[in-house]
């Protein structure tokens, strides 16, 4: 199986800031106080996802997931080791990402369209599945301004949702479209899955990750602590334990 994602001894280490105002530093200093920490969001952390896998990724808010998720889409560099990938990448890493708000979502859709890779032709072809697939109405040639946070998401991950891609990406904290939407993302990421497409999903839903995923990582305090099935990977998580423990609102989970 070729490799498509290979992350080796990659860390990025983040500077946390405790004052505001140069003020505020400045008495700090004044006091012998600490003004600012570094900490490692993402540790020494090293795998390998094989053409076609589809991989969840899991931990507890803060553990490096998003972190991690941008160092494989490009958006962030390890501050040491590396990460390296294989073709095209698509996917939803961050709603609305280069939306310019003056301009109307149709107008967007063809600048995210071209920012993803897609031509000219490409975009014009898929034109219709896209505006379909979004669902926004007549605000389609609205400025994105006027947007809810759901309808830019909605406008984003139809985009990317229709880019051929050999690795699809998405962090599931950003889909923040309603039910019936997150049905259809649902759907279509069956499809790429089952296209052969590689899938990295960041969740917090084990229902999701049941039904997307036959492979966990699972990461804590930035350090990757699992990486096996999905099953296992739930059960060190103690996801599936109390009454809210399998949730229903992911994005591929049932409905
Ligand atoms: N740009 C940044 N600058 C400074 N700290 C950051 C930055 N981005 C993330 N962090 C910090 O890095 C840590 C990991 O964040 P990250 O967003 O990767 O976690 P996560 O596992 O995706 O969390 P969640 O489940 O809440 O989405 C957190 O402590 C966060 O505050």
């Amino acid at each position: 199986m070729a490799t498509y994602i290979e992350v080796e001894n990659a860390t990025k280490t983040f500077t946390m800031q405790y004052h505001r105002s140069i003020k505020q530093i400045a008495l700090a200093r004044a006091r012998g106080q600490k003004t600012h920490d570094r900490f490692n969001a993402v540790e020494d952390v090293s795998f390998t996802v094989g053409r076609g896998e589809s991989v969840g990724v899991m931990g507890l808010n803060g553990s490096g997931k998003s972190t991690l998720l941008k160092m494989i889409s490009g958006v962030m560099q390890p501050d040491s080791g590396s990460v390296l990938t294989r073709g095209r990448i698509a996917g939803l890493i961050a709603t609305g990402a280069g939306f310019q708000p003056q301009m109307s979502g149709r107008d967007n859709l063809w600048l995210n369209a071209a920012i993803l890779g897609m031509s000219e032709a490409e975009t014009r072809r898929k034109l219709d599945d896209i505006i379909e697939f979004a669902d926004l109405g007549k605000f389609i040639d609205t400025p994105v301004v006027y947007y809810s946070s759901g309808m830019k998401s909605r406008l984003g991950f139809a985009v990317a949702i229709h880019v051929e891609s050999d690795i699809f990406i998405a962090d599931e904290a950003l889909a923040v479209g309603d039910r019936p939407f997150k049905r259809k993302c649902k759907q279509r990421m069956r499809e790429i899955r089952e296209n052969g497409t590689t899938i990295f999903f960041v969740s917090h839903s084990p229902g999701a990750v049941r039904q997307l995923c036959d492979r966990v990582l699972v990461l804590e305090k930035g350090k990757l602590t699992f990486d096996g099935g999905v099953d296992q990977g739930i059960k060190v998580l103690h996801y599936d334990e109390g009454e809210d423990g399998d949730d229903d609102e992911g994005l591929g989970s049932e409905d």
